[in-house]
């Protein structure tokens, strides 16, 4: 559902706020909502989780009008591979999800979060191993949620998992814990790749993890990190293996997601951008969903025929846009 905002910015033609249901709970969040861009280039997107500062949603609108009124940057690739995102859920349910996942040979899966055990998040694992078949790809995000002696032995135990659902071993283990010391120390102890997110997106210095040899990958978003210029230039810098992933964005901000990865010199794994599939609508007629485990690269034309009256939702977006364009 999109409602019509007041438009402060000459350089747009008009502004949008947006909200759509997912499908299922997926950190806690329930309902995404964010404001969408009209510019000369297409469409943009900033949606800041709410918990976020003013300060810190700036980078993300930032990134929706630069979206909005330049070009992509220069392709070197038509085509993204995507990896299917499996939230925690039971694992009958995480292989249904990777059969209906358009063609994904590569599966994400959510572990640590506080709703599930570790347990669950192996039985879930090998589950989706299995549904997968053993040419598959298993990486899993544990979002920070673990100290160091935590992550040793979740990992060693997920490692088993992924290998009794008959793949070989985790492809890598995301943001297993906060800091980048405490990267740099379970990398040191444990099979699996390191993959950096929060250490990048949330960081002051974006690229401290790379020069701390605490992570073989980085994870770069592009609204976090105030558009798809910077993101490809974080990525490039970092020296690191490399994945574009989603903030869990409608197909405007999945479409910027492609654009980066479509940027990269090399793009060594599949990005996080089919995250269009956990909701239950969209803001375009023309989703970007996977086929055969890939998203083309294109602009998304929002649907404003489904504009209605949502005063509340307008209000608070029209609220927190004043907020960000203070800084
Ligand atoms: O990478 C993916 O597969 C989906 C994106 C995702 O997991 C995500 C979505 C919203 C906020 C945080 C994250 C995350 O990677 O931690
Ligand atoms: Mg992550």
């Amino acid at each position: 559902m999109i409602t019509e905002l007041d438009n402060p910015f000459d350089q747009l033609k008009r502004v949008f706020a947006y909200s759509l249901p997912l499908r299922r709970k997926f950190r806690r969040i329930t309902v995404r909502e964010g404001l969408l861009f009209e510019g000369e280039a297409g469409w943009g997107e900033a949606a800041p989780f709410w918990d976020y500062d003013a300060q810190e949603s700036s980078r993300w609108l930032r990134a929706g009008l630069a979206a909005a009124t330049t070009a992509f940057p220069a392709a070197k690739r038509e085509q993204v591979p995507v990896n299917v995102t499996i939230p925690v859920t039971a694992p009958e349910v995480a292989a249904q999800l990777v059969k209906e996942s358009g063609g994904c040979t590569t599966a994400k899966v959510k572990v640590a979060d506080p709703g599930s055990s570790l347990r669950g998040d192996c039985e879930r694992v090998a589950a989706v191993a299995s549904a997968l078949g053993p040419q598959g790809k298993v990486r899993v995000d544990a979002n920070a949620a673990w100290d160091t002696d935590q992550a040793v032995k979740a990992i060693g135990e997920l490692q088993a998992a992924v290998r009794d659902g008959g793949i070989d071993g985790l492809e890598y283990v995301e943001q297993p814990c906060p800091t980048v010391s405490e990267l740099a120390q379970v990398r040191r102890q444990v099979e699996p790749k390191i993959a950096a997110d929060e250490s990048i997106r949330r960081a002051e210095d974006p690229l401290a993890v790379a020069r701390a040899g605490a992570a073989d990958v980085a994870v770069v978003k592009v609204a976090p990190l105030g558009g798809i210029e910077r993101a490809v230039e974080v990525a490039h810098e970092s020296g690191l293996e490399l994945v574009i992933s989603s903030a869990l964005d409608s197909s405007v901000g999945i479409s910027a997601g492609v654009a980066a990865a479509a940027a990269l010199d090399h793009l060594d794994h599949a990005c996080g951008l089919a995250t269009v599939a956990l909701f239950t609508q969209d803001v375009t007629k023309e989703s970007l969903l996977p086929t055969a485990g890939t998203l083309p690269l294109r602009r998304i034309e929002v649907d404003t025929t489904q504009g209605q009256d949502a005063p509340a939702l307008a209000a608070r977006w029209q609220k927190r846009l004043k907020e960000m364009m203070r800084y």
